[in-house]
């Protein structure tokens, strides 16, 4: 019994990284190798082993455990193929009963077994399911003559999912996963990836050069530019963000009371998605601010329906364009307006968000009763390991690849407002991967032109 414990205790040990370190000395090195020589030599009983490795309902060995992680970007490029390849669109459309055979030649793909072994690495992970035809033994059926069907999870591959996460899971496979692989030379060359934000007006921000980022190295030049450059990719990161709306949107909707405020101002707003749903759920009227060519692209989405064609005529909703950097087209405040940046912030280095976060100060002036709220993926919000923590974290991640940015925790968002003239009043935590900043202009503020 003892043994067992031992065995019990020796794996959450191993796999939780809490081993006895000690210095770097002689004796200290002698005892870590003993003890790991120990622990690689004594195996745990099979049954122990076969609860957490075959059956995952305990703590994994290590070794498994590790090499997973390390290799993970495989199931990234697995879901990216399966998202390119419209794997699920065309199971879908077949309501399943698909082989690999099948799913191959309907999305032109000449490698059936290659198709048969991207599933099969899904199926791991719960995308796609696999079932035997005429109810044979599956264990008995070759992967290329499976059946497949979708799962819920695979099912928000499809392009028609009201949740659809195709586009965003498209947007890192083909923008994102490249940069990736040269993040290690990225950090390696770089000069810091931002500025903290209280170093703003300090000698530091004068001699502060950003390095290019991971992204910037591999597409030559910044995120923005290369979508420019790039129409295809911008239509796709359209879409992505669709995801990202309808992902989010409706705790943003019930979490916050918008019955208080006038008019939204919805800076960054893209085709004006969320401002669509809140106009749609309370009395607001509402303006969409972006660059030139996104506010065209979100006319025409305000057009293609007619209840929000509706909209646009009766005034309800309008459009301003222009540049939040240099502060050009910034719709002036009124009352009871309340100014939104939904995932703006975490695309800027402190000194861009403090000129975005200044371009909304001087818009809002001397107006009263105007407020702002920041929708983001704040970082330390739950224990680190939970879910929502670790897909911030992976968002972080995608930040400082992409932008040299990052998600920000609560003292960051208050520093960071307080620079650029607004006051952080709460901190609300949304039913989504989301927080709600809420912000308020300070009165003492000048402006600094
Ligand atoms: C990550 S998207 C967020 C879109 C939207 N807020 C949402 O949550 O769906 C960032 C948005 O910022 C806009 N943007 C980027 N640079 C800008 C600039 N200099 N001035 C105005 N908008 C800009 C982009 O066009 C894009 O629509």
């Amino acid at each position: 019994m003892t043994a067992i414990w031992e065995q019990v205790k020796a794996l959450f040990t191993i796999q939780h990284g809490s081993y006895a370190e000690r210095p770097d000395t002689p004796e200290g090195r002698a005892y870590e190798q003993s003890l790991m020589l120990e622990r690689t030599r004594s195996l745990p009983p099979w049954p122990l082993f076969k609860l957490g490795a075959v059956y995952g309902l305990g703590p994994q060995p290590a070794p498994v455990r590790v090499y997973q992680d390390g290799a993970l970007f495989f199931l990234s490029a697995c879901l990216g193929v399966a998202a390119l390849f419209r794997f699920a669109d065309i199971i879908g459309q077949h309501g399943g009963g698909l082989t690999a055979e099948e799913i191959a030649k309907e999305c032109n793909c000449r490698d059936a077994n290659a198709v048969a072994r991207v599933l099969r690495a899904c199926e791991n992970w719960g995308y796609f399911e696999s079932y035997a035809p005429n109810g044979q033994d599956l264990k008995r059926v070759a992967n290329e003559q499976r059946l497949w069907r979708n799962t819920a999870l695979s099912a928000m591959l499809r392009e028609n999912h009201p949740q659809s996460a195709r586009s965003m899971i498209v947007h890192l496979y083909v923008d994102v996963f490249p940069a990736s692989s040269v993040l290690f030379e990225s950090m390696r060359d770089s000069s810091g990836s931002d500025l903290e934000p209280d170093q703003i007006g300090t000698s530091a921000e004068e001699s502060y050069q950003p390095s290019p980022t991971a992204f910037e190295r591999v597409h030559q030049g910044t995120f923005w530019e290369y979508l420019a450059r790039h129409p295809d990719r911008w239509d796709n990161f359209h879409g992505a963000m669709r995801g990202v709306d309808s992902g989010t949107t409706p705790s943003i909707l019930q979490d916050i009371d918008w019955g208080r405020f006038l008019r939204v101002v919805d800076i960054g707003g893209a085709d004006g998605s969320l401002t669509f749903h809140l106009l749609r759920s309370y009395a607001l009227k509402g303006i969409i601010f972006d660059m030139p060519p996104v506010v065209e692209h979100a006319k025409q989405f305000w057009n293609s329906t007619p209840e929000r064609a509706a909209m646009v005529t009766n005034g309800r909703v309008q459009f301003a364009a222009g540049d939040f950097l240099q502060g050009t087209g910034l719709p002036p405040a009124q009352e009871g307006d309340v100014y939104i940046m939904r995932n703006i912030w975490h695309d800027w280095r402190v000194q861009e968000c403090v000129r975005i976060g200044q371009s909304i100060r001087e818009a809002i002036g001397r107006v009263r009763n105007v407020h702002l709220i920041i929708l983001e993926a704040s970082i330390d919000q739950c224990a680190r390991g939970s879910p929502l923590e670790r897909m911030r974290a992976l968002v972080d991640q995608t930040m400082l690849t992409v932008f040299g940015s990052r998600e920000r925790d609560r003292l960051e968002f208050e520093v960071l407002l307080q620079r650029c003239g607004f006051q952080l009043t709460e901190m609300r935590p949304l039913r989504a991967p989301m927080v709600a900043v809420f912000a308020q202009p300070s009165p003492a503020w000048r402006s600094p032109s």
